[in-house]
């Protein structure tokens, strides 16, 4: 059985409609409309255990519906979901137990409360024991350095010291599986590393990880399956390392020429590519689809015009997809 099985998965929002000005809340009061929105829309997604899923898309894709859906914050308005074979919402806080949620916007930590206050709530609350709760204190210092925040009250911490303290609050009671949104917001590249292989060991040990996050790094250094909502549908899920061939398909040659030569010559060569003049002489850009079309074939497409002195090719990173995926540029079928 997968950990998170969720099918149809589906959150329509009810959102008043009002006009602008006293009238409009005159009208509203009177006659109430409202719009529906669909924040999550069918979702189908399984997740097994140990797994480290990146969940990204544009803002307003459903990502945080998504997560408060798994976390049982929120009711389903249709669809199955089940995690470690619990629903949600109805066995709530059995299923809080095996769920640590760390939301890069909202801290579950008490404002005005130490740091360190929090977590004895958090531990009392999971009723996690004493034991489990040193070790674990222990290895979140060694990667977090919490030591230092922990007698500082939660409103006077730092971005990023708040997010280091949320991440520990998020994992004190040893959750099978992690939501964790934009974990390394705020956080200095020392840091940051730590917790990025901070994460990676905890997927290697078996809990699962599900993590939204703008950090292609995070996603690179912590994921090995991408899935993509947009419009609260999943319209990738798969390897991250295939997303490549799927979605980045095109292979940008850069070309010297031992002599100048008009663009126009080279376009000619190349009617499947995209060709732009480059600064210098002799200097062109030759973009391909790297499936239809290798270096080798531009290579000697060119070579009747004049001879290639340097040759540069830039494959297509991950990151390019998934920054197209954030910028709502990659529309797919
Ligand atoms: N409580 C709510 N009431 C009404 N509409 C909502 C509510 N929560 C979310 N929405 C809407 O649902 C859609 C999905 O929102 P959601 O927060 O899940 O997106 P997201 O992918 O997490 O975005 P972001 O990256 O900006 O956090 C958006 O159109 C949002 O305005």
């Amino acid at each position: 059985m997968s950990l998170v099985e969720a099918s149809g998965l589906t959150k329509i929002f009810r959102r008043p409609v009002k006009d602008p000005g006293f009238r409009g809340a005159l009208r509203h009061l009177v006659a109430p409309s409202h719009r529906d929105v669909t924040a999550v829309d069918g979702v189908d997604l399984r997740i097994e255990p140990g797994e480290a899923v990146a969940y990204v898309g544009p803002n307003g894709a459903g990502k945080s519906t998504t997560v408060k859906l798994l976390a049982g914050i929120i009711v389903p308005t249709s669809g199955d979901v089940r995690v470690a074979g619990l629903s949600p919402h109805r066995d709530r806080i059995a299923n809080a137990r095996q769920v640590g949620v760390l939301f890069g916007q909202r801290s579950q930590l008490w404002w005005d409360l130490p740091v360190r206050e929090s977590f004895t709530l958090l531990r009392d609350m999971y009723g996690v024991s004493a034991r489990d709760y040193r070790e674990r204190m222990e290895r979140f210092d060694a990667v977090l350095d919490l030591g230092s925040l922990l007698p500082v009250v939660a409103r006077k911490l730092s971005l990023g010291q708040r997010m280091r303290a949320d991440l520990a609050a998020a994992l004190l009671h040893g959750p099978r599986i992690a939501y964790l949104d934009e974990p390394t917001i705020g956080l200095d590249i020392a840091v940051r590393d730590r917790v990025r292989s901070f994460l990676r060991q905890l997927r290697d040990e078996g809990t699962t990880i599900m993590l939204t996050t703008h950090d292609l790094g995070d996603i690179e250094d912590v994921c090995e399956r991408l899935v993509i909502i947009d419009h609260g549908r999943v319209i990738y899920d798969g390897a991250l390392a295939a997303v490549k061939d799927d979605f980045a398909r095109e292979r940008h040659i850069h070309l010297q020429l031992a002599s100048a030569v008009p663009l126009s010559s080279v376009v000619a060569c190349l009617p499947d590519a995209r060709v732009v003049a480059g600064d210098g002489p002799g200097e062109f850009t030759v973009t391909v689809d790297r499936f239809r079309q290798t270096a080798g074939a531009v290579i000697s497409a060119v070579l009747p015009l004049a001879e290639v002195v340097e040759l540069r090719i830039d494959e297509p990173a991950i990151e390019d997809v998934v920054r197209k995926v954030y910028a709502g540029e990659l529309r797919l079928a």
